[in-house]
């Protein structure tokens, strides 16, 4: 269950030009590691999240998904290869205000309450199930998040910059989290991140400049 980059080059429309957004990028994360991304703003590193998501298709190269080159795939086969195999961690937690902290679990597509309850304890919230987001803190709002994210027993976790909102001491716990729950959940987890505190954690770390990846 890994995820590999080969050869990336995403380009958008950019007056009569274009912009290369991803030039020639190249990613490996194995199974139960986390790679850390850290650039400046506007590096590239929203587009290589969007690209591994295969939210975007990219210009060139292949994104290989637990194995399985996406290239070639129907919107119809993506569409169900992001549902089931990719999970995503927004930089804001997005949760639906009338629902509960399982409630917003079970949206996904397994409406599996007692494997939500058991990911809500993997995140520390056993006892929070039955809160509402505005009854949550903001950190525990993001581990509502995250656990929303592993529902479907994803191959691929995709996060960007999940401590935005958080001060050091709660955003550290996030990124201690993350790279657990990789690990136990088996995942192959690409975490964007700008604070170079966080890196630590990550099995790997690479940095993106102007769309171009380099080890750190
Ligand atoms: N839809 C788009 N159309 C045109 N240009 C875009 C588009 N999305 C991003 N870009 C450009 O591509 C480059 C990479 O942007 P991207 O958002 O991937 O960077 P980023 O590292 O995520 O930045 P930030 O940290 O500010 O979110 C930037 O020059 C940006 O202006």
């Amino acid at each position: 269950m890994s995820l590999t980059l080969e050869g990336i080059t995403l380009t958008y429309p950019d007056g009569d030009g274009r912009l290369t957004a991803l030039d020639q990028v190249d990613l490996h994360v194995p199974v139960g590691t986390t790679t850390a991304v850290i650039g400046p703003s506007g590096s590239g590193k929203s587009s290589l999240l969007a690209v591994a998501a295969t939210l975007v298709t990219p210009d060139d190269g292949t994104v290989t998904v637990d194995g399985t080159p996406t290239g070639e795939m129907t919107r119809g086969e993506l569409t169900d290869l992001r549902r089931r195999r990719i999970g995503i961690v927004f930089q804001q937690p997005n949760l639906l205000p009338a629902l509960t902290a399982a409630e917003q679990l079970q949206v996904m597509a397994t409406r599996n309450r007692r494997k939500a309850l058991e990911l809500l304890d993997a995140v520390g919230l056993a006892d929070q199930a039955g809160r509402r987001p505005h009854q949550l803190s903001g950190g525990q709002r993001q581990r509502v998040n995250i656990a929303r994210a592993l529902m479907n027993e994803p191959a691929v976790l995709l996060v960007d910059e999940p401590t935005s909102a958080l001060d050091h001491e709660r955003g550290a716990a996030i990124i201690d989290l993350i790279t657990t729950l990789t690990r136990a959940q088996r995942t192959a987890t690409v975490l964007v991140t700008h604070d170079r505190s966080h890196l630590t954690a990550a099995d790997a770390v690479v940095t993106i400049h102007d769309g171009r990846l380099r080890p750190a």
